[in-house]
């Protein structure tokens, strides 16, 4: 089973409408120097929802080999929910990833595995792709029990979703002590969680469900360390934080199969 890479970059609440103009230009011709096409790693930026409209019209106008994702989703339909975006809207812009509880909406905005469900489901509804991410704290770690806390918040988040749901979206184990700290987790530590998120969905589902989800590690990935992460057999992408907003990083990590490993 061959599992397309997805290299995500998650700017958090970075770069204006007109920074993200430039922030994605240099990466078209960053990556158009080194013949990127799309074709062995798919390039997912994922900017604050106010410059959706200004990268979905600069990937459509110029055809950059980019796919747009959103940072996050209302529960919601529609109506009286001041402030709140809904999944048609993101749709309607043409995004096609959407990333759910990230670490930082469920430490500072009080999110909950049911939450992040409903919002996964919501995705799914308007024909998007939820990014799930998942992972364990600090506290957590040293207790050595994080395997079963990130398996605990993956059975959550996917609670009521079909197989051909599962197989089709994303999940990405951000382990929160290597978010921002530079501190990343070791290839065998990503390795350790993916691979036992890959066998929790053999077990909730089946093994063809398991084999076709696509899991992402998050956390402190660069150009230097992101070949070695992504040699490990169940790390199918990343998801990139600080080093996404440096064009030539992201574009190397993006072509993570021409580093040496
Ligand atoms: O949270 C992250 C991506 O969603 C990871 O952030 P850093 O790459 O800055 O550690």
């Amino acid at each position: 089973m061959t599992r397309k890479p997805i290299m995500a970059g998650n700017w958090k609440m970075n770069l204006n409408h007109v920074e993200a103009t430039g922030m994605v230009q240099k990466l078209a011709w960053t990556l158009a120097d080194k013949e990127y096409d799309g074709s062995k790693s798919e390039c997912v930026v994922v900017p604050p929802f106010t410059d959706l409209r200004t990268v979905q019209t600069l990937i459509d106008g110029e055809r950059m080999p980019f796919i747009l994702g959103a940072q996050n989703v209302s529960e919601h339909d529609s109506g009286a929910h001041t402030g709140e975006i809904s999944a048609d809207m993101l749709a309607k812009l043409q995004v096609t990833y959407v990333v759910v509880g990230h670490s930082e909406r469920r430490q500072f905005h009080g999110e909950t595995d049911e939450l992040i469900n409903t919002k996964a489901k919501k995705v799914i509804a308007a024909g998007m792709t939820p990014i799930i991410c998942v992972g364990e704290g600090l506290d957590i770690r040293k207790e050595g029990t994080h395997v079963e806390y990130t398996l605990n918040q993956v059975r959550g988040t996917l609670a009521g979703l079909t197989a051909e749901q599962v197989a089709g979206l994303v999940i990405a184990y951000e382990p929160v002590w290597a978010i921002g700290t530079g501190e990343v987790a070791t290839p065998a530590d990503a390795q350790e969680v993916c691979g036992a998120i890959r066998a929790e969905v053999a077990a909730l589902y089946d093994q063809p469900t398991a084999d076709a989800v696509r899991i992402q590690y998050g956390g402190s990935v660069k150009s230097g360390n992101v070949a070695q992460i992504m040699a490990q057999p169940d790390v199918d992408g990343a998801l990139v934080g600080g080093a996404s907003l440096q064009p030539e990083e992201f574009a190397a990590i993006v072509r993570f199969y021409d580093l040496p490993a």
